[in-house]
């Protein structure tokens, strides 16, 4: 079973945010009249299942398979025979919930039954709930769907959801549950609320114009048009007149506070180089060296499993080799790829071709040399051509970074690799005999906290293309705000930006979106 069930039933009572929340209109689209009914947990044998029900022929749904036929006091659970109500055959002992709307996951009727996970037990209380009116099997995620509706979970709640249940790795789930607590929906909202009164502020300004005695400073605390005075008719000209600036170059002490405050907080989150996107979806660790150094070894070793074929010629991988992979806790795409060498046939040309494409993309490239080789003009090549260019290891302000991997330690004698002038920071390894893992395992999860950002602190991040299109949106605006020439067009480019942080936390009402989000849930959730 997932626990995700009851934590949500118990989420039912919190108050949604007004920023997010979707009108009725859109629980009314779903044709909220039908139940519907799906297994909630896994398919296949399991000790307990769980079927639920959500809508109006909840309450009724259950009277007739259990007996007694009255209700459950709500939200407790209690043992409870259940029979088909067409036959009366008896079919499991089950333990049964009722969350009466509005307080469920839905916001709707619910009805929890915990049944035996043998196949016979759930499909025959699936079609015993099939049987009663009104019942129909629900579609994948109209659960979620239905809660989104009753403004139960805002749209970054549904995704935080829809990411905990696909979580694979230990940050996923860190990021995924932050994201399902609401940060992100909440920090949207605190937004909004700044442009909400910044524009409270200028549409004043714009009803009531200056001989309207309003309050001193009005303006400052609504927006850059803290930067006018208002002519007769809602015309800004500049209030600074000892500087005579141009309308588009406002001196930054007239913008209001907030919403710059709001500008530089967008800015920071989309210049968090799309890594709350890369803690969703995977870094792409890239392994590269020279031919023989270990990396297809390597490899396998990580994601334990021979993913690569390993031999002792020189020029085995030519192909780009990917696999997804849990390192460190961080989830990761890891690239095998062909030795860097050049003057070799068209096929391994093509594999270092490929290497080297793939090389340019990677958010954290493993550099890997044969320790006991360093010398060799293979080994010189690449740590010339690929580590010494990228600064050798990586560095706070570049977006890729780099690890460098002296591997086959063991073929070291004891006082380590010879003389080798300017070696960049490394750490040893052998994949032979395992040495040095440990260490590799902690500087990666370092490095791909980097990449992917630490889910466990600091600021919501930002998981999905989605959320980025609608901040640079808002962030557009907001410029767009600041330059503008006129009262009207600063309010406009204010809704606007509005629109966006609603849209951002609300979905922005286009269906394809929501077809989009919920098509990554299965049925039953
Ligand atoms: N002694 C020792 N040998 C190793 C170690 N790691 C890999 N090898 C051997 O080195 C040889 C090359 O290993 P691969 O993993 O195929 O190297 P590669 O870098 O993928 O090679 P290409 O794909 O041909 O570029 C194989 O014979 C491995 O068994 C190690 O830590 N110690
Ligand atoms: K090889
Ligand atoms: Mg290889």
């Amino acid at each position: 079973m997932r626990w995700g069930l009851w934590t949500l039933a118990a989420r039912a009572a919190r108050g949604p945010c007004s920023l997010c929340t979707r009108q009725s209109s859109a629980a009314q689209a779903l044709g909220s009249g039908a139940t519907i009914f799906a297994l909630s947990s896994g398919q296949g044998r399991c000790g307990i299942a769980v079927i639920r029900t959500s809508g109006p022929s909840s309450s009724h749904a259950l009277r007739s398979l259990t007996a007694p036929r009255d209700l459950p006091p709500a939200r407790s659970a209690r043992l409870r025979l259940l029979s088909d109500p067409r036959s009366g055959e008896p079919l499991d002992r089950a333990l049964v919930l009722w969350f009466p709307g509005p307080h469920s996951f839905t916001g709707e009727d619910c009805v929890e039954l915990h049944v035996h996970g043998g196949p016979a037990v759930v499909s025959g209380v699936l079609q015993a709930l099939g049987s009663v009116p009104g019942l129909r099997p629900a579609e994948a995620g109209e659960f979620t769907r239905r809660a989104f509706a009753h403004g139960k979970l805002n749209l970054t709640e549904v995704e935080g959801l829809a990411d905990l249940i696909h979580a694979e790795t230990e940050a996923q789930r860190r990021q995924a549950l932050r994201q399902l607590d609401g940060e992100l929906g909440q920090l949207c909202c605190d937004w909004a609320e700044t442009l909400t009164k910044a524009l409270a502020h200028v549409e004043a300004y714009i009803d009531f114009g200056e001989d309207d005695n309003l309050e001193e400073g009005v303006l400052e605390q609504g927006g850059s048009a803290g930067g006018w005075k208002v002519q007769t008719g809602g015309i800004l000209a500049p209030k600074v007149s000892s500087d005579s600036l141009p309308s588009a170059c406002l001196p930054p002490h007239t913008a209001d506070s907030k919403v710059r405050a709001l500008e530089v907080a967008l800015d920071t989150h989309l210049r968090d180089a799309r890594r709350g996107q890369r803690l969703r979806s995977g870094a792409h660790v890239v392994v590269t060296g020279p031919p023989n150094a270990g990396k297809s070894s390597l490899v396998n070793l990580l994601s334990r499993k021979p993913v690569s074929i390993v031999s002792p010629e020189p020029g085995t991988t030519r192909d780009v080799l990917e696999t997804p992979v849990d390192l460190a806790g961080f989830p990761a795409l890891l690239s095998d790829t062909a030795g860097l060498r050049d003057g070799v046939g068209p096929v391994e040309q093509e594999g270092v071709r490929r290497a080297r494409e793939r090389l340019e993309q990677a958010d954290l490239i493993v550099a890997v040399l044969d320790a006991s080789d360093l010398a060799s003009p293979s080994s010189r090549n690449f740590l010339d051509t690929v580590v010494v260019p990228r600064g050798g290891q990586s560095s706070g302000g570049s977006t890729q970074r780099l690890l460098l991997v002296l591997n086959k330690s063991d073929l070291l004698p004891p006082q380590g690799p010879g003389p080798c002038p300017a070696l960049p920071p490394h750490l040893l390894l052998s994949c032979l005999t395992g040495e040095g893992l440990d260490g590799l395992l902690e500087t990666l999860k370092t490095e791909l906290a980097a990449v992917c950002g630490d889910p466990s602190t600091g600021p919501p991040l930002l998981t999905r293309a989605r959320h980025r299109h609608h901040l640079q949106g808002c962030l557009d605006a907001l410029s767009h705000y600041k330059g503008a020439e006129d009262l009207a067009l600063a309010a406009e480019a204010l809704r606007v930006a509005r629109r966006h942080l609603a849209h951002l936390a609300g979905g922005g009402g286009t269906e394809e979106i929501l077809d989009v989000i919920f098509r990554d849930f299965c049925v039953g959730k």
